[in-house]
């Protein structure tokens, strides 16, 4: 197959490939929507992108190669050591997007470097050393929406681009010289800082090249005019004439000012009293807010990521606001935005004990937050009584959606492969967690399905994390999954393992299609537990009632569904000693193997063989029965 031979060659071109050990000739790169190798992205068995990010891969980087992948639309290297200068992607015409950031590429672009890439959307080269001047072929090209070249040495002036097309052009941190263009000019001013020689709108004025144009001579600057001994009577009394006409103009204008003034500040006080009904019927949990207001200023909402076009906290009201759901913090709102993108704010009303700095700093530290299984805040607002946080709309919605919802031929239930690979990403994403927020004790907390959205690869993004520093204390025992856990029903306690205990119920979760009632009952109880339940039918040698009937592509797989039961049922463990760390989890689930997903055979008669395997004491380790206590 040649798709499979391009991409082995470009593996082959790698100074270290070692992590794509499972690209191998062997099995096909795609299945269908699915991949088999990491980091390939398939539609209908057909190669769309590669995602080879966070991989460590190094030296030069062949895009070339990649050429004839005819079906190409997308190439992610981010935030690897690739060096070299820019790749050639001429060839690559119908390229959507492509992500070099954070590597460390070097050297001028040549000019023509991005002619007759029509298609190009998104291109992304922040963070590394790239100097020289933007190529001019960049700036005509008709579909570029968002282009991020922070943090390099590119500079000269900066060149026009088309304002109707580009949304976000991020050039901050380089050593860009001269005016702003006006096509750029309503972009934040964070686009364009770290440039020591940058001016015009949004930056300060240009000082001003030539001098001013100089002024015609002023009459009474020479003092023979006004001396007495030439003045005539007429011309005597024409100036104070003019003179008393200068000061009643002068006193009718601030009079007028002053009125203006009065009408002004009456005006905006009613408008801020309208705009607080407004704002107070939203609380209320109004659907649609349609009408504008103007008391909120741009400021109060505060933006966290740059790549993001800017708007107010009124545009999100003026949108008309569907009510996506009401969880246990407060409701969650969907609004389209101006440009067409389509946000979640959610309101969070349990965190007003945390002061304005601390709750900012806080809100930073969330925002430096970067990976791929994180859904990042887009902006937050504060207010005393109430927060409020944006994010970006998932289409394709939350695991809990996908587990829960009727199945149909249009939305079958995920299948095995699937459920993997979103625990794989729940658990990287909870490593990431863990190892940038060494401070907290509960790096996430509110661990659950409906806190689980999924991209349209059905790569998983966590919502709703390391919010326990600003949620009430008093309140939090109520709220978040982490104090459903045994250890705070047993000894009011909760520890850097309870997230550990939330991962096991949702991988129980996903491997049962059971909804874990333990979340619906105030505390910890055993008998409400997914575990307890999961545990008792082991015993009962009923395995195969455990299983989602729903998940498809299970045939070759019942070792390792059974070695993630497993995995499930250790996180669950009562006793804090005998439940393992999050890190011996997560190497544990990466070891699981994705497999191969033949799906001939009917569910059931792979229940029987589970339930055979089971009974033979086939699995991997004995110790499996071990958790029955
Ligand atoms: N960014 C998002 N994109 C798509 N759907 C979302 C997004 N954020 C939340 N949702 C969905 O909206 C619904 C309401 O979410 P919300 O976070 O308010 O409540 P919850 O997750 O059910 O409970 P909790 O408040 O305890 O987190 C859920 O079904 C959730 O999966």
């Amino acid at each position: 197959d040649t798709d499979t031979e391009i991409l082995l060659t470009f593996k082959d071109s790698l100074a270290n490939p070692s992590a794509l050990s499972n690209w191998n000739a062997s099995i096909h790169p795609c299945k269908g929507d699915r991949a088999n190798w990491i980091g390939v992205l398939c539609l209908k068995n057909k190669i769309w992108g590669l995602q080879l990010e966070n991989m460590g891969l190094a030296g030069l980087v062949n895009i070339e190669i990649l050429d004839t992948l005819h079906t190409m639309r997308t190439i992610s290297l981010m935030n690897n050591n690739f060096e070299g200068t820019m790749p050639d992607i001429r060839k690559l015409g119908a390229l959507k997007a492509l992500y070099l950031s954070n590597n460390r590429f070097t050297g001028e672009i040549p000019d023509d470097a991005f002619q007759g890439m029509r298609s190009l959307k998104r291109l992304f080269l922040a963070n590394n050393a790239f100097t020289g001047k933007i190529p001019s072929s960049l700036t005509t090209l008709p579909k570029l929406i968002i282009l991020r070249l922070e943090g390099n040495q590119f500079g000269g002036r900066i060149p026009d681009f088309n304002p109707k097309v580009v949304k976000v052009v991020n050039l901050a941190n380089n050593q860009f010289e001269g005016p702003i263009p006006a096509s750029l000019s309503k972009m934040g001013a964070s686009m364009f800082s770290g440039n020591r020689n940058l001016c015009g709108p949004p930056l300060q004025a240009c000082p001003l090249t030539s001098p001013p144009p100089s002024l015609p001579p002023i009459p009474s600057a020479n003092p023979q005019l006004v001396s007495p001994k030439n003045t005539s009577y007429g011309l005597k009394v024409a100036l104070i004439v003019v003179s008393i006409v200068l000061i009643l103009v002068i006193i009718a204008a601030l009079i007028f000012i002053l009125s203006m003034r009065k009408q002004q500040s009456k005006e905006l006080q009613e408008t801020n009293l309208q705009d607080s009904n407004k704002v107070a019927a939203y609380n209320e949990g109004e659907k649609k807010v349609s009408e504008s207001g103007g008391m909120m200023k741009r400021s109060e909402l505060i933006f966290l990521k740059d790549n993001i076009e800017r708007f107010d906290l009124q545009d999100l009201l003026r949108a008309s606001a569907e009510v996506l759901g009401s969880g246990n913090f407060g409701a969650s709102y969907k609004a389209v935005i101006m440009n067409g993108e389509t946000m979640v704010v959610k309101r969070y009303k349990q965190m007003n004990n945390v002061g304005r700095e601390d709750f900012h700093e806080h809100m930073r530290r969330l925002g430096r937050l970067n990976h791929q299984n994180l859904l990042p805040p887009v902006a937050y607002y504060y207010r005393k009584e109430e927060k409020l946080l944006v994010s970006k709309f998932m289409e394709d919605g939350s695991l809990a959606s996908h587990l829960h919802a009727n199945h149909t031929l249009d939305k079958p239930g995920l299948d095995w492969m699937t459920r993997l690979k979103i625990i794989k990403g729940v658990a990287r994403g909870l490593t990431y967690l863990y190892n940038e927020l060494p401070s907290l004790i509960l790096p996430h907390g509110h661990l659950k399905s409906s806190n689980v959205l999924l991209d349209e690869t059905f790569e998983p993004l966590l919502s709703d994390y390391a919010l326990r520093p600003v949620i009430n204390q008093e309140q939090a025992h109520l709220l978040m999954t982490a104090y459903k856990s045994p250890e705070y029903a047993m000894n009011g306690r909760i520890s850097r393992k309870t997230d550990v205990w939330c991962l096991g119920i949702l991988i129980l979760e996903v491997l049962t299609g059971k909804i874990p009632e333990n979340y619906l009952t105030a505390r910890y109880d055993s008998n409400t537990n997914l575990a307890t339940w999961v545990n008792e039918m082991v015993k009962e040698k009923k395995t195969g009632e455990v299983f989602d009937t729903e998940m498809s592509g299970t045939k070759n797989n019942k070792g390792e569904m059974i070695n993630l039961l497993k995995i499930g049922l250790s996180c669950c463990e009562e006793d804090l000693e005998t439940r393992p760390e999050l890190k011996e989890v997560v190497q544990e689930i990466e070891q699981l193997r994705e497999g191969d997903d033949d799906d001939d055979e009917e569910f059931s008669s792979t229940i029987g063989e589970v339930n055979a395997i089971i009974s033979r004491g086939n699995v991997k380790d004995e110790s499996f029965f071990s958790f029955n206590r």
